[in-house]
């Protein structure tokens, strides 16, 4: 034994190494980085491995996570990477966990028994939960993440560092509803349609009056084809008599856009889309001189090469195609409804076809299918030499933490391009932030209208989806009137829950400047929310704002559609408190913070929700407060760095510091 680690102990110290040898590792996420970082802990000398990873190994990850191999398809990450991990050294104790680090059973017991956790996750979401459960039970945590070439690790420490959560993590990229549903302008903007069209074809059936696509629901349930104050088409019916693909083309590629030509102002200054007749296209004579694929029918799908892009009329014999056999797939699964996948070649096709007749109609570009997999995947492309340089500063660091060297720790950047013959950037690690409601216990202000939002609207966007809680608490005064989770649970307290899920929160008490403390065990976390009580958010509250603006920009000569149709889709507001938390706030400061803004109905929300990479097209006004927030800590870095680096890599710190959260792997 000492033979094999003889090289380290000379570098590292017999001390250092020892400590090495008997500290209890968490690494969360078996993956890209992950299968790096364990290759490298146990060639190091880290002898005490616990492993959690949720997913199996597919065919994609070959290139890169190099512990699985082809036979290993199907199998869990965390368990074959402890196997062939051993095979590098067989002197490590590894326990493998293949589940969900949120799960209940990793939760601060768990946690407690290591001496220091990794990251080598992909989504913010874990990583916040892993955050909180590090702070909870004080132990250290090493982040990490890639994206491309860039590439980051940071050490985070209860009261010595910042946490993952005390900077305003990057505002989720998103579209603008209008954009998405009225005024395409780019590729993905169809890309992204297309994909909300596969869920509302397929997936889970709305509940709620969702009309950001298309009213195709209103038409599917009640068989109406009537375009509020729009000529009803008579030939919507007729095509619907034909077949369901027929229909469903005939409505959204002709009805609809018909629709969207006669919508008044909207083409003043740009050229209106084009509506399509599905016959007209199926015989047109030129389409027909230009095919030169192979037979169209069955093996289309799968026969043409991805990286060529189809002819417009490919496009549209493939999305009818696609439908039918989504349709049929969907009825031999009892109706079950299906999630969009960008692995699963049926859905690929239909959103790459469905996105490319969208874009023909509006004058976009069309794309070839492996774009569009890449575009709606939210795929950056995983470098795996990235990959293993983060892995390699991640045990640096964790060298220096086992070995208490707290001060010595670093955020470490990796650039694309050499920055004054660097690639790696080491900067200072940024201490607490006061105000961070996650490790300074701060109390946070919502904003909302208690009397119309629902406790079940308030839990999904405003606790889950924002706050990242996931089995959520709700007390007020001494009265628990929430239990999230579904543990323990009779079928009469679930049905009890549903039911509160349904009322307003002014129906639980909760009015204008009234505190909520949530809490998730599961996190061993807890926030206290001042209720407050605005009209802000109300449709004629916003229509007459929208209007008054309207008449304002209309004098100033600008257009303002895309900014009021963002407004409509504001339900509440997060103010992040500057006040360390008490538990009973009667006076709201104005220290904003961070500031979100979710619509009311989550299904009109236009997010791209992978992996947490989204596309954003136009920063929404209101998260304006967050993106200062984030360039006021990126300069006072910038300053203080300046004493320790050249001015002329101030620059790249800068956008380095953005770099935080937006790192995918
Ligand atoms: N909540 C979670 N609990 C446990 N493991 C998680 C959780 N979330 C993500 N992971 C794991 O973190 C790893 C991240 O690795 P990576 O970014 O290389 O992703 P990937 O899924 O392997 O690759 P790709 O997304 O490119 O297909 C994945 O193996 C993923 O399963
Ligand atoms: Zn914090």
């Amino acid at each position: 034994m000492s033979e094999r680690y003889s090289h380290i102990i000379e570098v590292l110290g017999q001390s250092t190494f020892d400590k090495i040898q008997t500290c209890k590792i968490l690494v969360v996420g078996a993956g890209g980085i992950g299968c790096e970082l364990l290759k490298n802990l146990v060639l190091t000398g880290f002898k005490n491995i616990d492993i959690i990873d949720l997913d199996t190994i597919d065919i994609s990850n070959l290139n890169r996570q190099f512990l699985f191999r082809k036979q290993h398809i199907g199998m869990s990450k965390a368990k074959i990477a402890k196997e062939s991990v051993l095979k590098y050294n067989e002197l490590v104790n590894i326990t493998a966990h293949h589940g969900d680090v949120k799960s209940i059973e990793f939760g601060s017991e768990f946690f407690k028994k290591f001496d220091l956790v990794m990251n080598a996750l992909d989504n913010i979401s874990a990583r916040r939960h892993v955050n909180r459960l590090c702070l909870s039970v004080d132990v250290p945590m090493i982040e990490s993440g890639s994206a491309g070439y860039l590439g980051q690790v940071s050490v985070i420490r209860k009261g010595i560092t910042e946490c993952f959560e005390c900077q305003p993590i990057a505002v989720p990229k998103q579209f603008a509803v209008c954009t998405i549903r009225t005024n395409p302008s780019a590729p993905i903007h169809c890309i992204v349609w297309a994909k909300m069209l596969f869920g509302k074809l397929f997936g889970p059936k709305d509940d709620g009056d969702s009309s950001s696509l298309t009213d195709l629901d209103n038409d599917i349930i009640h068989g109406t084809e009537e375009l509020g104050n729009i000529k009803r088409d008579e030939k919507l019916s007729i095509e619907k008599e034909k077949g369901f693909n027929r229909w469903v083309f005939h409505k959204i590629f002709h009805t609809d856009i018909e629709t969207l030509i006669h919508m008044p102002d909207l083409w003043k200054d740009k050229q209106p889309p084009t509506s399509l007749l599905l016959d007209e296209i199926l015989t047109s004579k030129q389409e027909q001189d230009k095919k030169e694929v192979e037979k169209i029918g069955d093996q289309l799908i799968f026969t043409l090469p991805d990286q060529k892009q189809w002819s417009f009329k490919e496009n549209v014999e493939v999305f009818l195609d696609c439908l039918e056999k989504l349709k049929q797939q969907q009825l031999q699964q009892n109706g079950k409804p299906m999630t969009w996948d960008k692995d699963d070649e049926l859905a690929l096709s239909f959103v790459c076809s469905a996105s490319n007749i969208r874009s023909n109609i509006f004058g976009i570009p069309m794309k070839s299918r492996f774009d569009v997999k890449s575009m709606a995947g939210n795929i950056i492309p995983a470098i795996a030499t990235t990959n293993a340089v983060i892995g390699g500063l991640i045990v640096i660091e964790a060298i220096k933490i086992v070995d208490g060297r707290f001060d010595q720790c670093r955020s470490t950047y990796l650039y694309q391009l050499p920055s004054g013959k660097r690639l790696l950037m080491p900067v200072e690690i940024e201490p607490q932030n006061p105000k961070c409601f996650v490790c300074n216990r701060s109390f946070i202000t919502c904003r909302l209208n208690t009397e119309k939002i629902t406790i079940g609207q308030f839990i999904d966007q405003v606790l889950k989806k924002t706050l990242a809680l996931n089995e959520p608490i709700l007390t007020v005064g001494t009265d628990i009137i929430y239990e999230g989770g579904d543990q323990d649970l009779s079928k009469e307290e679930i049905e009890q829950r549903s039911k509160i899920e349904k009322k307003t929160l002014a129906t639980h008490r909760l009015t204008n400047d009234t505190s909520l403390i949530v809490e998730d065990y599961n996190q061993d976390f807890q926030v206290t929310i001042n209720i407050q009580h605005t009209t802000d958010f109300d449709e004629d509250v916003k229509k007459l704002k929208k209007q008054k603006q309207k008449e304002i920009d209309e004098k100033e000569g600008k257009t303002t559609l895309e900014k009021e149709k963002e407004e409509d889709d504001k339900f509440f507001e997060i103010i992040g408190k500057s006040t360390i938390q008490t538990s009973q706030p009667t006076t709201t400061t104005t220290t904003t913070t961070t500031t979100s803004t979710i619509d009311t109905n989550n299904k009109d929300s236009v997010v791209e929700d992978d992996d947490d990479f989204m596309f954003i097209e136009d920063i929404p006004s209101a998260t304006t407060t967050t993106t200062t927030t984030n360039t006021n800590a990126t300069e006072s870095t910038t300053n203080k760095k300046r004493k320790e680096i050249d001015t002329d890599e101030s620059e790249d710190l800068e956008s380095s510091k953005k770099l935080k959260s937006n790192l995918q792997d």
